[in-house]
Protein backbone atom coordinates (compact mmCIF):
# COMPACT_ATOMS: atom_id res chain seq x y z
CA UNK A 1 0.00 0.00 0.00
CA UNK A 2 1.01 3.39 -0.96
CA UNK A 3 2.22 5.91 1.80
CA UNK A 4 -0.56 8.13 0.54
CA UNK A 5 -3.11 5.66 0.98
CA UNK A 6 -2.27 4.65 4.60
CA UNK A 7 -5.06 4.74 7.21
CA UNK A 8 -5.17 6.39 10.25
CA UNK A 9 -6.96 5.66 13.30
CA UNK A 10 -7.25 8.55 15.93
CA UNK A 11 -7.91 7.36 19.56
CA UNK A 12 -7.29 3.73 18.17
CA UNK A 13 -5.61 3.04 22.17
CA UNK A 14 -8.97 0.51 22.70
CA UNK A 15 -8.81 -0.74 19.64
CA UNK A 16 -4.68 -2.06 20.35
CA UNK A 17 -5.32 -2.87 23.69
CA UNK A 18 -7.67 -5.04 22.29
CA UNK A 19 -5.37 -6.53 20.11
CA UNK A 20 -2.65 -6.94 22.60
CA UNK A 21 -1.54 -10.21 23.32
CA UNK A 22 -2.80 -11.91 26.66
CA UNK A 23 -1.61 -15.46 27.65
CA UNK A 24 -5.01 -16.85 25.35
CA UNK A 25 -3.73 -15.46 22.36
CA UNK A 26 -3.44 -17.72 19.61
CA UNK A 27 0.30 -17.30 18.31
CA UNK A 28 -0.88 -17.80 14.73
CA UNK A 29 -3.65 -15.38 14.96
CA UNK A 30 -0.96 -12.91 16.68
CA UNK A 31 1.03 -13.75 13.61
CA UNK A 32 -1.20 -12.97 11.06
CA UNK A 33 -2.50 -9.82 12.63
CA UNK A 34 1.14 -8.67 13.25
CA UNK A 35 1.73 -8.96 9.15
CA UNK A 36 -0.66 -6.92 8.38
CA UNK A 37 -0.72 -3.48 10.86
CA UNK A 38 1.65 -1.43 12.16
CA UNK A 39 1.00 0.05 15.61
CA UNK A 40 2.42 3.22 15.48
CA UNK A 41 5.03 5.09 18.54
CA UNK A 42 2.49 7.42 20.31
CA UNK A 43 2.49 8.25 23.77
CA UNK A 44 0.58 5.37 26.30
CA UNK A 45 -3.01 7.21 26.85
CA UNK A 46 -2.89 9.48 24.54
CA UNK A 47 -3.67 9.18 20.94
CA UNK A 48 -3.12 5.81 18.71
CA UNK A 49 -1.85 5.73 15.04
CA UNK A 50 -2.88 2.58 13.41
CA UNK A 51 -1.94 1.82 10.03
CA UNK A 52 -2.14 -1.00 7.54
CA UNK A 53 1.61 -2.02 6.71
CA UNK A 54 3.04 -0.71 3.64
CA UNK A 55 5.91 -3.66 3.91
CA UNK A 56 8.19 -1.58 1.31
CA UNK A 57 6.45 1.82 1.82
CA UNK A 58 6.92 3.45 4.75
CA UNK A 59 10.66 4.00 6.52
CA UNK A 60 10.66 2.30 9.83
CA UNK A 61 11.86 5.84 11.23
CA UNK A 62 8.81 7.54 9.64
CA UNK A 63 6.86 4.83 11.37
CA UNK A 64 8.43 5.33 14.68
CA UNK A 65 7.84 9.27 14.58
CA UNK A 66 4.45 10.43 16.17
CA UNK A 67 2.14 11.76 14.25
CA UNK A 68 -0.41 12.92 16.79
CA UNK A 69 -0.34 16.88 16.96
CA UNK A 70 -2.58 19.37 18.79
CA UNK A 71 -3.97 21.08 16.33
CA UNK A 72 -4.54 21.08 12.69
CA UNK A 73 -1.99 23.50 11.92
CA UNK A 74 0.47 21.03 13.87
CA UNK A 75 -0.90 18.64 11.97
CA UNK A 76 -0.21 20.05 8.20
CA UNK A 77 2.73 20.78 9.32
CA UNK A 78 4.00 17.90 11.01
CA UNK A 79 2.93 15.93 7.16
CA UNK A 80 4.57 18.05 5.53
CA UNK A 81 8.06 17.75 7.54
CA UNK A 82 7.30 14.04 7.31
CA UNK A 83 6.88 14.09 3.50
CA UNK A 84 10.01 15.94 2.58
CA UNK A 85 12.07 14.23 4.72
CA UNK A 86 10.84 10.68 3.20
CA UNK A 87 11.30 12.21 -0.50
CA UNK A 88 14.78 13.34 0.89
CA UNK A 89 16.11 9.92 1.28
CA UNK A 90 18.47 8.99 3.88
CA UNK A 91 21.55 11.93 3.91
CA UNK A 92 19.46 14.28 4.25
CA UNK A 93 17.43 12.50 7.11
CA UNK A 94 20.86 12.17 8.66
CA UNK A 95 21.52 15.89 9.40
CA UNK A 96 17.79 16.06 10.07
CA UNK A 97 18.03 13.40 12.57
CA UNK A 98 21.06 15.01 14.08
CA UNK A 99 19.52 18.02 14.37
CA UNK A 100 16.80 16.07 16.38
CA UNK A 101 19.18 14.97 18.52
CA UNK A 102 20.54 18.65 19.63
CA UNK A 103 17.41 19.43 19.35
CA UNK A 104 16.23 16.79 22.17
CA UNK A 105 13.47 15.23 20.38
CA UNK A 106 14.58 12.05 20.77
CA UNK A 107 12.54 9.28 21.94
CA UNK A 108 14.89 7.58 23.97
CA UNK A 109 15.59 9.73 27.44
CA UNK A 110 17.45 6.92 29.18
CA UNK A 111 19.49 3.86 28.68
CA UNK A 112 19.02 0.84 31.11
CA UNK A 113 22.08 -0.95 30.79
CA UNK A 114 21.29 -4.53 31.91
CA UNK A 115 25.12 -5.96 32.64
CA UNK A 116 26.39 -3.04 33.82
CA UNK A 117 29.41 -4.34 35.35
CA UNK A 118 30.33 -6.72 32.45
CA UNK A 119 33.10 -6.55 30.51
CA UNK A 120 30.95 -5.43 27.10
CA UNK A 121 29.97 -1.97 29.34
CA UNK A 122 32.98 -1.29 30.29
CA UNK A 123 35.08 -1.98 26.97
CA UNK A 124 32.58 -0.81 24.47
CA UNK A 125 29.14 0.69 25.27
CA UNK A 126 30.63 3.59 28.21
CA UNK A 127 33.80 4.43 25.72
CA UNK A 128 30.66 4.73 22.80
CA UNK A 129 28.55 6.89 24.81
CA UNK A 130 31.68 8.79 25.69
CA UNK A 131 32.73 9.30 22.40
CA UNK A 132 29.05 10.61 21.59
CA UNK A 133 29.10 12.72 24.18
CA UNK A 134 32.63 13.98 23.59
CA UNK A 135 30.90 14.97 19.73
CA UNK A 136 27.80 16.34 21.21
CA UNK A 137 25.85 14.02 20.11
CA UNK A 138 24.02 12.91 23.45
CA UNK A 139 20.45 14.12 24.49
CA UNK A 140 20.80 16.64 27.00
CA UNK A 141 19.42 15.06 29.70
CA UNK A 142 20.33 11.77 28.89
CA UNK A 143 20.03 9.37 32.04
CA UNK A 144 22.12 6.34 32.36
CA UNK A 145 21.08 3.42 34.58
CA UNK A 146 22.92 0.48 35.32
CA UNK A 147 22.37 -2.89 36.53
CA UNK A 148 23.84 -6.27 37.39
CA UNK A 149 23.69 -8.59 40.28
CA UNK A 150 26.94 -6.85 42.72
CA UNK A 151 25.71 -4.81 45.26
CA UNK A 152 27.08 -1.63 44.42
CA UNK A 153 25.85 1.80 44.89
CA UNK A 154 25.89 4.55 42.73
CA UNK A 155 29.15 5.77 43.88
CA UNK A 156 30.73 2.40 43.10
CA UNK A 157 29.09 1.95 39.60
CA UNK A 158 30.56 5.88 39.35
CA UNK A 159 33.98 4.64 40.38
CA UNK A 160 33.78 1.89 38.32
CA UNK A 161 32.98 3.27 34.88
CA UNK A 162 35.64 6.07 35.47
CA UNK A 163 38.21 3.53 36.26
CA UNK A 164 37.34 1.68 32.75
CA UNK A 165 36.89 5.06 31.01
CA UNK A 166 40.17 5.97 31.91
CA UNK A 167 41.84 2.46 30.15
CA UNK A 168 39.58 2.26 27.10
CA UNK A 169 38.47 6.16 26.17
CA UNK A 170 40.53 8.90 24.60
CA UNK A 171 38.10 11.56 25.63
CA UNK A 172 39.01 14.37 27.68
CA UNK A 173 38.50 13.54 31.58
CA UNK A 174 36.36 16.66 31.27
CA UNK A 175 33.93 14.89 29.43
CA UNK A 176 34.39 11.72 30.92
CA UNK A 177 33.12 13.38 34.53
CA UNK A 178 30.52 14.75 32.59
CA UNK A 179 29.27 11.39 31.60
CA UNK A 180 30.37 9.31 35.17
CA UNK A 181 27.82 12.10 36.97
CA UNK A 182 24.81 10.50 34.30
CA UNK A 183 24.94 7.34 35.62
CA UNK A 184 23.24 5.53 38.49
CA UNK A 185 23.18 2.30 39.58
CA UNK A 186 20.33 -0.39 40.78
CA UNK A 187 21.33 -3.95 41.76
CA UNK A 188 18.73 -5.89 40.60
CA UNK A 189 18.46 -10.13 39.35
CA UNK A 190 17.33 -9.44 35.58
CA UNK A 191 16.18 -12.37 35.39
CA UNK A 192 13.47 -11.88 37.91
CA UNK A 193 10.34 -10.58 36.43
CA UNK A 194 9.75 -8.04 39.76
CA UNK A 195 12.97 -6.78 39.92
CA UNK A 196 12.88 -6.28 35.44
CA UNK A 197 9.24 -4.32 36.35
CA UNK A 198 10.80 -2.49 39.28
CA UNK A 199 13.79 -0.79 36.66
CA UNK A 200 11.75 -0.13 34.17
CA UNK A 201 9.41 1.59 36.07
CA UNK A 202 5.72 2.46 35.22
CA UNK A 203 3.95 4.20 32.45
CA UNK A 204 5.21 7.51 33.48
CA UNK A 205 8.73 6.44 32.69
CA UNK A 206 10.94 8.11 30.47
CA UNK A 207 11.83 6.71 26.46
CA UNK A 208 13.94 4.04 27.55
CA UNK A 209 16.09 1.59 25.38
CA UNK A 210 16.92 -1.79 27.47
CA UNK A 211 20.18 -2.69 26.44
CA UNK A 212 20.89 -6.19 27.04
CA UNK A 213 24.74 -6.42 27.84
CA UNK A 214 24.32 -10.40 28.76
CA UNK A 215 25.69 -13.46 28.41
CA UNK A 216 23.65 -15.43 25.88
CA UNK A 217 22.28 -17.71 27.92
CA UNK A 218 20.80 -15.03 29.52
CA UNK A 219 18.96 -13.43 27.07
CA UNK A 220 15.90 -15.81 26.83
CA UNK A 221 15.02 -15.29 30.81
CA UNK A 222 15.40 -11.56 30.65
CA UNK A 223 13.30 -11.38 27.64
CA UNK A 224 10.56 -12.99 29.40
CA UNK A 225 10.98 -10.95 32.28
CA UNK A 226 11.12 -8.10 30.25
CA UNK A 227 7.80 -9.24 28.72
CA UNK A 228 5.79 -8.36 32.39
CA UNK A 229 7.64 -4.95 32.51
CA UNK A 230 4.96 -3.74 29.72
CA UNK A 231 7.05 -1.90 27.23
CA UNK A 232 5.55 1.21 25.43
CA UNK A 233 5.84 2.77 22.84
CA UNK A 234 8.65 5.12 23.06
CA UNK A 235 10.58 2.42 24.53
CA UNK A 236 13.34 0.20 22.71
CA UNK A 237 15.64 -3.06 23.18
CA UNK A 238 18.81 -4.02 22.15
CA UNK A 239 19.99 -7.24 21.74
CA UNK A 240 24.08 -8.47 21.43
CA UNK A 241 24.37 -11.17 18.91
CA UNK A 242 24.29 -13.93 18.92
CA UNK A 243 20.77 -13.97 18.50
CA UNK A 244 19.86 -17.47 19.57
CA UNK A 245 21.81 -20.73 18.92
CA UNK A 246 20.29 -21.95 15.95
CA UNK A 247 17.00 -21.87 14.51
CA UNK A 248 14.57 -22.77 17.02
CA UNK A 249 16.11 -20.78 19.43
CA UNK A 250 15.47 -17.47 17.17
CA UNK A 251 12.58 -17.72 16.72
CA UNK A 252 11.48 -18.14 20.07
CA UNK A 253 13.30 -15.04 20.84
CA UNK A 254 11.50 -13.05 18.00
CA UNK A 255 8.41 -14.60 19.23
CA UNK A 256 8.68 -12.85 22.63
CA UNK A 257 9.59 -9.33 21.49
CA UNK A 258 7.41 -9.24 18.74
CA UNK A 259 4.46 -9.50 21.13
CA UNK A 260 6.09 -6.61 23.12
CA UNK A 261 7.49 -4.00 20.48
CA UNK A 262 6.71 -3.11 17.27
CA UNK A 263 9.93 -4.12 14.66
CA UNK A 264 11.96 -0.86 14.49
CA UNK A 265 11.81 -0.74 18.24
CA UNK A 266 14.01 -3.62 17.92
CA UNK A 267 17.79 -3.30 17.76
CA UNK A 268 19.32 -6.51 17.12
CA UNK A 269 22.64 -5.56 16.92
CA UNK A 270 25.45 -6.82 14.33
CA UNK A 271 27.89 -4.57 15.09
CA UNK A 272 29.74 -5.25 11.37
CA UNK A 273 26.88 -3.35 9.60
CA UNK A 274 27.75 -0.56 11.85
CA UNK A 275 31.00 -0.65 10.94
CA UNK A 276 31.86 2.42 8.34
CA UNK A 277 34.42 -0.17 6.37
CA UNK A 278 31.84 -2.31 6.09
CA UNK A 279 29.40 0.10 5.13
CA UNK A 280 31.42 1.02 2.10
CA UNK A 281 30.12 -1.89 -0.12
CA UNK A 282 27.02 -0.57 -0.22
CA UNK A 283 28.19 3.08 -1.47
CA UNK A 284 30.61 1.85 -3.23
CA UNK A 285 27.78 -0.43 -5.22
CA UNK A 286 24.98 2.26 -5.35
CA UNK A 287 26.25 5.56 -5.26
CA UNK A 288 29.11 4.48 -8.67
CA UNK A 289 27.26 3.82 -11.72
CA UNK A 290 31.12 2.11 -13.03
CA UNK A 291 30.69 -1.21 -10.76
CA UNK A 292 26.99 -2.06 -10.80
CA UNK A 293 26.85 -3.52 -14.47
CA UNK A 294 29.28 -6.24 -13.78
CA UNK A 295 28.06 -7.12 -10.23
CA UNK A 296 26.43 -10.44 -11.27
CA UNK A 297 27.52 -13.95 -12.46
CA UNK A 298 27.46 -12.76 -15.90
CA UNK A 299 31.01 -11.21 -14.71
CA UNK A 300 31.80 -12.54 -11.19
CA UNK A 301 33.59 -15.65 -11.47
CA UNK A 302 33.50 -16.47 -7.49
CA UNK A 303 33.48 -13.97 -4.26
CA UNK A 304 35.26 -14.67 -1.04
CA UNK A 305 34.47 -13.02 2.17
CA UNK A 306 37.75 -13.47 4.80
CA UNK A 307 38.23 -12.21 8.63
CA UNK A 308 41.29 -13.85 9.45
CA UNK A 309 42.31 -12.74 13.09
CA UNK A 310 45.55 -12.92 15.16
CA UNK A 311 43.30 -12.86 18.07
CA UNK A 312 42.99 -15.76 20.36
CA UNK A 313 40.78 -16.69 22.81
CA UNK A 314 41.33 -13.51 24.74
CA UNK A 315 39.71 -14.82 27.66
CA UNK A 316 36.63 -15.50 26.36
CA UNK A 317 36.61 -19.69 26.63
CA UNK A 318 33.17 -19.59 28.50
CA UNK A 319 31.43 -18.38 25.74
CA UNK A 320 33.50 -19.19 22.44
CA UNK A 321 34.30 -22.75 23.37
CA UNK A 322 30.18 -23.03 23.21
CA UNK A 323 29.84 -20.82 19.87
CA UNK A 324 32.83 -21.66 17.59
CA UNK A 325 34.16 -20.17 14.24
CA UNK A 326 31.41 -20.79 12.76
CA UNK A 327 28.01 -19.30 14.90
CA UNK A 328 30.65 -16.41 16.13
CA UNK A 329 31.86 -15.01 13.06
CA UNK A 330 29.91 -16.74 10.27
CA UNK A 331 26.63 -17.18 11.06
CA UNK A 332 26.16 -13.75 12.16
CA UNK A 333 28.81 -11.18 10.80
CA UNK A 334 29.77 -12.51 7.52
CA UNK A 335 26.25 -13.57 6.52
CA UNK A 336 25.42 -10.27 6.83
CA UNK A 337 28.42 -8.55 4.48
CA UNK A 338 27.95 -11.28 2.34
CA UNK A 339 23.60 -10.08 2.18
CA UNK A 340 25.23 -6.20 1.17
CA UNK A 341 27.14 -7.79 -1.64
CA UNK A 342 24.51 -9.66 -2.95
CA UNK A 343 21.50 -7.28 -2.25
CA UNK A 344 19.88 -5.32 -5.10
CA UNK A 345 19.45 -2.06 -5.02
CA UNK A 346 17.13 -1.10 -2.34
CA UNK A 347 13.83 0.50 -3.97
CA UNK A 348 13.90 3.67 -1.53
CA UNK A 349 16.52 5.37 1.00
CA UNK A 350 14.85 4.25 4.21
CA UNK A 351 15.63 1.75 6.41
CA UNK A 352 12.80 -0.24 5.97
CA UNK A 353 14.10 -0.57 1.91
CA UNK A 354 17.41 -1.20 2.86
CA UNK A 355 16.47 -3.47 5.80
CA UNK A 356 14.18 -5.76 3.23
CA UNK A 357 16.64 -5.73 0.57
CA UNK A 358 19.18 -7.57 3.23
CA UNK A 359 16.33 -9.85 4.06
CA UNK A 360 15.52 -10.75 0.58
CA UNK A 361 19.46 -11.43 -0.06
CA UNK A 362 19.24 -14.24 2.51
CA UNK A 363 16.14 -15.60 1.58
CA UNK A 364 17.99 -16.28 -1.88
CA UNK A 365 20.70 -18.16 -0.24
CA UNK A 366 20.41 -21.63 -0.78
CA UNK A 367 20.30 -24.46 2.19
CA UNK A 368 23.56 -26.42 1.84
CA UNK A 369 22.82 -29.89 1.16
CA UNK A 370 24.95 -32.81 2.76
CA UNK A 371 26.98 -33.43 -0.05
CA UNK A 372 27.43 -29.86 -0.50
CA UNK A 373 28.50 -29.61 3.21
CA UNK A 374 31.00 -32.39 3.11
CA UNK A 375 33.01 -30.93 -0.17
CA UNK A 376 32.30 -27.17 0.53
CA UNK A 377 32.95 -26.52 4.19
CA UNK A 378 35.98 -26.63 6.21
CA UNK A 379 36.47 -27.04 9.78
CA UNK A 380 40.11 -26.56 11.71
CA UNK A 381 41.69 -26.03 14.99
CA UNK A 382 44.91 -24.48 15.85
CA UNK A 383 47.32 -26.34 17.71
CA UNK A 384 50.48 -24.52 19.44
CA UNK A 385 52.35 -22.01 18.11
CA UNK A 386 53.72 -18.80 17.57
CA UNK A 387 52.39 -15.08 17.01
CA UNK A 388 55.13 -13.07 16.13
CA UNK A 389 56.95 -13.22 20.09
CA UNK A 390 53.78 -14.83 21.36
CA UNK A 391 53.64 -18.70 22.59
CA UNK A 392 50.44 -19.69 21.82
CA UNK A 393 49.50 -23.48 23.37
CA UNK A 394 47.06 -25.92 21.29
CA UNK A 395 43.55 -24.25 21.36
CA UNK A 396 42.04 -27.87 23.30
CA UNK A 397 45.06 -26.68 26.43
CA UNK A 398 43.51 -23.40 26.40
CA UNK A 399 42.20 -22.24 29.58
CA UNK A 400 37.98 -22.89 30.01
CA UNK A 401 37.96 -25.09 26.88
CA UNK A 402 36.43 -28.51 27.14
CA UNK A 403 38.43 -30.59 24.18
CA UNK A 404 35.15 -32.97 24.07
CA UNK A 405 32.64 -29.71 22.16
CA UNK A 406 35.11 -30.21 19.60
CA UNK A 407 34.87 -26.74 19.13
CA UNK A 408 36.28 -25.08 15.33
CA UNK A 409 38.23 -21.88 15.66
CA UNK A 410 38.40 -21.96 12.09
CA UNK A 411 35.54 -22.15 9.72
CA UNK A 412 34.95 -21.98 5.90
CA UNK A 413 31.59 -22.49 3.73
CA UNK A 414 30.89 -22.09 0.19
CA UNK A 415 27.46 -20.84 -0.84
CA UNK A 416 25.50 -20.78 -3.58
CA UNK A 417 23.05 -17.60 -4.60
CA UNK A 418 19.63 -18.47 -6.00
CA UNK A 419 18.85 -15.18 -8.21
CA UNK A 420 19.01 -14.07 -11.52
CA UNK A 421 21.58 -12.30 -10.71
CA UNK A 422 23.97 -14.12 -9.23
CA UNK A 423 22.75 -18.13 -9.93
CA UNK A 424 26.01 -20.45 -9.89
CA UNK A 425 28.65 -17.83 -8.83
CA UNK A 426 30.88 -19.25 -5.40
CA UNK A 427 30.55 -17.06 -2.12
CA UNK A 428 33.25 -18.66 -0.34
CA UNK A 429 32.88 -16.99 3.77
CA UNK A 430 36.18 -17.69 5.90
CA UNK A 431 36.46 -16.92 9.50
CA UNK A 432 39.32 -18.16 11.55
CA UNK A 433 41.85 -17.08 15.49
CA UNK A 434 45.17 -17.58 15.51
CA UNK A 435 46.67 -16.01 11.91
CA UNK A 436 50.16 -14.33 11.98
CA UNK A 437 47.98 -11.45 11.10
CA UNK A 438 44.84 -10.33 11.07
CA UNK A 439 43.15 -9.59 7.43
CA UNK A 440 39.95 -9.07 6.44
CA UNK A 441 38.08 -8.22 3.15
CA UNK A 442 35.94 -8.92 0.64
CA UNK A 443 36.92 -9.76 -2.64
CA UNK A 444 35.42 -10.08 -6.20
CA UNK A 445 36.78 -12.39 -8.36
CA UNK A 446 35.83 -11.54 -12.23
CA UNK A 447 35.67 -13.69 -14.87
CA UNK A 448 38.52 -14.50 -17.00
CA UNK A 449 39.44 -12.89 -20.33
CA UNK A 450 38.67 -14.80 -23.49
CA UNK A 451 41.43 -17.23 -24.33
CA UNK A 452 42.65 -15.08 -27.68
CA UNK A 453 43.57 -12.24 -25.11
CA UNK A 454 45.15 -14.65 -23.12
CA UNK A 455 47.31 -16.02 -26.18
CA UNK A 456 48.10 -12.59 -26.92
CA UNK A 457 49.23 -10.59 -24.05
CA UNK A 458 50.86 -13.29 -21.57
CA UNK A 459 50.31 -12.55 -18.30
CA UNK A 460 46.97 -11.03 -18.25
CA UNK A 461 45.60 -11.61 -15.20
CA UNK A 462 41.35 -11.18 -14.71
CA UNK A 463 40.39 -8.59 -12.42
CA UNK A 464 39.74 -8.85 -8.54
CA UNK A 465 38.25 -5.89 -6.78
CA UNK A 466 38.75 -5.94 -2.97
CA UNK A 467 37.51 -4.25 -0.32
CA UNK A 468 39.27 -3.72 3.18
CA UNK A 469 37.20 -4.63 5.95
CA UNK A 470 39.79 -3.60 8.67
CA UNK A 471 41.67 -1.32 6.57
CA UNK A 472 40.38 1.50 4.26
CA UNK A 473 41.65 0.59 0.81
CA UNK A 474 39.43 -0.42 -2.85
CA UNK A 475 41.75 -2.10 -4.79
CA UNK A 476 41.17 -3.10 -8.28
CA UNK A 477 43.98 -5.50 -10.25
CA UNK A 478 43.79 -4.03 -13.45
CA UNK A 479 46.58 -5.01 -16.75
CA UNK A 480 47.93 -2.68 -18.71
CA UNK A 481 49.97 -2.88 -21.99
CA UNK A 482 53.38 -3.45 -20.60
CA UNK A 483 56.68 -2.90 -22.79
CA UNK A 484 57.10 -5.68 -25.81
CA UNK A 485 53.06 -6.18 -25.53
CA UNK A 486 53.59 -8.04 -22.32
CA UNK A 487 50.42 -7.56 -19.85
CA UNK A 488 51.48 -5.88 -16.44
CA UNK A 489 49.23 -5.96 -13.36
CA UNK A 490 48.64 -3.02 -11.70
CA UNK A 491 46.31 -2.39 -8.90
CA UNK A 492 44.55 0.46 -9.04
CA UNK A 493 43.78 1.96 -5.65
CA UNK A 494 41.35 4.15 -3.53
CA UNK A 495 42.17 5.25 -0.19
CA UNK A 496 39.15 6.11 1.71
CA UNK A 497 38.80 8.18 4.51
CA UNK A 498 39.48 6.42 7.99
CA UNK A 499 36.12 5.62 9.84
CA UNK A 500 35.22 9.11 11.62
CA UNK A 501 33.36 7.17 14.88
CA UNK A 502 33.81 3.94 16.42
CA UNK A 503 31.57 0.97 15.88
CA UNK A 504 29.90 1.22 18.86
CA UNK A 505 29.29 4.99 19.21
CA UNK A 506 27.71 4.33 15.44
CA UNK A 507 25.33 2.21 16.61
CA UNK A 508 24.58 3.95 19.69
CA UNK A 509 23.63 6.94 17.73
CA UNK A 510 21.44 5.14 15.52
CA UNK A 511 19.83 3.64 18.86
CA UNK A 512 19.53 6.97 20.36
CA UNK A 513 17.97 8.29 16.93
CA UNK A 514 15.60 5.60 16.81
CA UNK A 515 17.17 4.49 13.17
CA UNK A 516 16.97 1.31 12.70
CA UNK A 517 18.32 0.54 9.08
CA UNK A 518 21.70 -1.26 10.14
CA UNK A 519 20.28 -3.58 12.31
CA UNK A 520 18.99 -6.73 11.34
CA UNK A 521 15.54 -7.64 11.17
CA UNK A 522 14.28 -11.03 13.34
CA UNK A 523 13.67 -12.89 10.12
CA UNK A 524 17.23 -11.85 8.95
CA UNK A 525 18.29 -13.89 11.80
CA UNK A 526 16.49 -16.64 11.17
CA UNK A 527 17.36 -17.11 7.36
CA UNK A 528 21.05 -17.02 8.57
CA UNK A 529 20.19 -20.11 10.44
CA UNK A 530 18.29 -21.78 8.17
CA UNK A 531 21.66 -21.94 6.29
CA UNK A 532 23.83 -22.34 9.07
CA UNK A 533 21.75 -25.08 11.25
CA UNK A 534 22.60 -27.94 9.07
CA UNK A 535 25.87 -27.41 8.19
CA UNK A 536 26.44 -27.07 12.37
CA UNK A 537 23.70 -31.00 12.70
CA UNK A 538 26.43 -32.51 9.64
CA UNK A 539 29.85 -31.38 11.60
CA UNK A 540 28.57 -32.59 14.85
CA UNK A 541 27.83 -35.90 13.01
CA UNK A 542 31.45 -35.88 11.94
CA UNK A 543 30.78 -35.81 8.48
CA UNK A 544 33.29 -33.02 8.16
CA UNK A 545 36.68 -33.68 9.60
CA UNK A 546 38.55 -31.72 11.63
CA UNK A 547 41.47 -29.87 10.57
CA UNK A 548 44.80 -28.19 12.15
CA UNK A 549 46.72 -25.47 11.51
CA UNK A 550 49.78 -23.89 13.82
CA UNK A 551 48.82 -20.91 15.60
CA UNK A 552 50.62 -18.09 13.53
CA UNK A 553 49.95 -20.03 10.25
CA UNK A 554 49.55 -17.00 7.77
CA UNK A 555 46.84 -18.75 5.58
CA UNK A 556 43.70 -20.82 5.65
CA UNK A 557 44.50 -24.63 6.19
CA UNK A 558 46.19 -26.28 2.71
CA UNK A 559 42.98 -28.51 1.89
CA UNK A 560 40.82 -25.37 1.22
CA UNK A 561 43.39 -23.62 -0.79
CA UNK A 562 40.87 -25.30 -3.79
CA UNK A 563 39.22 -22.45 -6.08
CA UNK A 564 35.87 -23.19 -5.86
CA UNK A 565 33.88 -23.96 -8.71
CA UNK A 566 30.52 -22.91 -9.83
CA UNK A 567 27.99 -23.83 -7.41
CA UNK A 568 23.97 -24.77 -7.68
CA UNK A 569 23.18 -23.31 -11.72
CA UNK A 570 25.12 -23.53 -14.17
CA UNK A 571 26.74 -20.14 -14.77
CA UNK A 572 26.21 -18.36 -17.38
CA UNK A 573 28.75 -17.74 -20.72
CA UNK A 574 31.21 -14.71 -20.13
O1 LIG B 1 37.12 -6.59 15.29
P1 LIG B 1 35.81 -6.57 15.99
O2 LIG B 1 34.96 -5.42 15.64
O3 LIG B 1 35.97 -6.78 17.47
O4 LIG B 1 35.01 -7.82 15.45
C1 LIG B 1 35.51 -9.12 15.56
C2 LIG B 1 34.92 -9.82 16.77
O5 LIG B 1 33.51 -9.89 16.58
C3 LIG B 1 32.83 -10.49 17.66
O6 LIG B 1 31.44 -10.46 17.44
C4 LIG B 1 33.30 -11.90 17.82
O7 LIG B 1 32.63 -12.48 18.92
C5 LIG B 1 34.78 -11.94 18.05
O8 LIG B 1 35.24 -13.28 18.15
C6 LIG B 1 35.51 -11.20 16.94
O9 LIG B 1 36.88 -11.11 17.30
Amino acid sequence: MDRAHRLVVVGAAPLIAAHRPGPETDPARLDRHASDVDVLHAPRAQRGTYQSSPRQGASDRDRSRPLATTSAAGRRAGAARHLATWRCGRALRRRECARRVHGRSVMIERILLLGASGDLTSRLLMPAIAELAEAELLPAGLRIVGSARRPWSTADFREHIATQLERHSKVAPATRDDVVRCLEYEPADVTRAEDVRRLVGGPERPGTLVYLALAPALIEPVLHALASAALGARDAVAIEKPFGVDLASARRLNGVLRCELPEPSIFRIDHFLSDELVRRVTALRFLNRIFEPVWNAVHVERVEISWLESLTLEGRAGYYDQAGALRDMVQSHLMEVMALVVMEPPSRADAASYRAARLEALRAVATPSLDEIRSRTLRARYTAGAIGTRRVPSYVDEPGVDPRRDTETYASLTLGIETMRWSGVPFTLRSGKAFATSAAEIAIHFRALPRYVRDTWPGVEPNTLRLGLTEPYVRVATTLDGPDGVAESRALELCASPPRRSVYANLMLDMLRGDPALFILGEEAEEAWRVIDPVIDAWHAGEVPMREYAAGASAPPSAERRRPTSIGATPQAP
